[in-house]
């Protein structure tokens, strides 16, 4: 085993949160590797965006820790996170609509650059953004729609937009919020083959209900239950976990 194998990229101890009484999140130690692909599956209302809103720092935690990359993030903006290498998907497309996708991507890498908003007027004459935008469109399948309004573009390719948008922050920590939810059939692979296709460097923490992709990408799941860690283990492992089954595999998922 290799020393990257050895360290961690996402540490969580204790990791809780409350809205009110209600615990949405409970004492959750999660460990995900560095180069993992880790996917975190349960039911509907287990806590799954919750726990994602703590990693990222949109909610504060009630209680715990949040470590990236052996470092104590959990007071830690969310800026502060993304710079520290940590990107994440939404769920809901927050696309700009009236803009392209090379333009999108374009304003992420000069925003990473830390030329932000000095750099909009002139992004598209910046020949280094403009290569790094092409190169990563391209990876993402969105190559031949670059110039598209992001508004006409096919669902899946927005949620494909959103994944390269993320890429764009140049994150060692890549959290995934249903890539392919609300997906239509015809272009379901091409956002699955893209996701398998992420660099092996970024580590990928995924929440997906769509098992065909978590058992495919996967090579740890963990299974979240009513707020608490319910289960954790390799593919083979949860999917034939007979106590998964019953709370989770066979009811809600979408096998
Ligand atoms: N801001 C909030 N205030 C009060 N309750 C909340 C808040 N956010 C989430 N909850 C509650 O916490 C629980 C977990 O919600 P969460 O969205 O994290 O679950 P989830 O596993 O992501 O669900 P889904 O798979 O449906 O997206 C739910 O009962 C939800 O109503």
């Amino acid at each position: 085993m290799t020393l990257a194998h050895q360290t961690l990229a996402l540490q969580t101890l204790g990791l809780s949160k409350s809205f009110g009484g209600f615990r949405a999140n409970s004492d959750i130690s999660l460990c995900v590797a560095r180069g993992a692909r880790h996917a975190l599956i349960g039911p509907n209302g287990a806590g799954k965006t919750t726990f994602i809103n703590l990693l990222t720092g949109v909610v504060p935690a009630t209680s715990g820790t949040v470590r990236l990359l052996d470092e104590d993030v959990t007071r830690v903006s969310q800026q502060g996170r993304v710079k520290r290498g940590m990107a994440r998907t939404y769920q809901i497309n927050q696309l700009f609509a009236d803009l392209t996708p090379i333009e999108t991507v374009g304003l992420a890498i000069a925003e990473r650059e830390g030329a932000g908003a000095r750099w909009w007027s002139r992004v598209g004459q910046n020949s280094a953004v403009v290569d790094e935008a092409e190169a990563l469109l391209t990876r993402m399948k969105l190559g031949e729609v670059m110039m598209w309004r992001t508004a006409t573009l096919p669902y899946g390719k927005q949620r494909l937009l959103e994944i390269a948008l993320a890429m764009a922050c140049k994150p060692k920590l890549l959290l995934l919020d249903e890539p392919a939810a609300g997906v239509p059939e015809d272009e379901r692979h091409d956002v699955l083959d893209s996701v398998e296709a992420l660099p092996q460097d970024v580590t990928v923490l995924l929440i997906e209900h769509d098992m065909e992709l978590v058992f495919s990408f996967a090579d740890r799941i963990s299974v979240l239950v009513q707020g608490q860690l319910f289960a954790e283990g390799g593919v083979e492992e949860i999917s034939t976990d007979p106590r998964v089954k019953a709370v989770y595999l066979g009811e809600d998922a979408h096998v």
